[in-house]
């Protein structure tokens, strides 16, 4: 594995978020949601959306994922995937990151490190959020 990740890479990193999409904790939306984040070292960490019955308090897949590969150490991260099991493939906007994952990423991976969108395609954090807000 290579910091930079090839597109066999990228599938598996799809399969390892449609993988933790199966753990999904979604009691009130039913909308299951996966992420994997790969490191600098190839190291794979998944996570998935969870819930909570005070409803603002759910944690997107997205940052689970991100989240998890910090506190498991890992700094260099270089890759996302993300899947919307329950999305709409004819309304891609129900596949898509939300803002606040946007902005995640944005801290805590290159502006050019490929997020795997499920049913849409590869794009970047860079073409996620243009022009984000930022302190350095
Ligand atoms: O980028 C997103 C957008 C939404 N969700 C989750 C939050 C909530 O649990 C459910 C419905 O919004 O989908 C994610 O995991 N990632
Ligand atoms: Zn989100």
């Amino acid at each position: 594995m290579t910091v930079t990740p090839d597109d066999a890479d990228l599938r598996d990193l799809l399969a390892a978020a449609r993988d933790a999409a199966q753990r999904a904790y979604v009691p009130y939306s039913s909308f299951r949601v996966g992420a994997a984040v790969l490191t600098a070292d190839g190291t794979v960490v998944p996570g998935c959306n969870v819930e909570n019955a005070s409803y603002g308090l759910a944690n997107c897949a997205e940052r689970t994922a991100l989240f998890a590969a910090v506190a498991g150490g890992h700094r260099d991260l270089v890759a996302l995937a993300v899947t919307c099991l329950d999305g709409d493939a004819s309304q891609p906007a129900t596949l898509m990151p939300c803002g606040a994952c946007r902005q995640v990423m944005v801290e805590l991976l290159p502006a050019h490190a490929p997020v795997v969108i499920d049913g849409v395609g590869a794009t970047t954090v860079d073409a996620l959020l243009p022009e984000a807000f930022r302190l350095s």
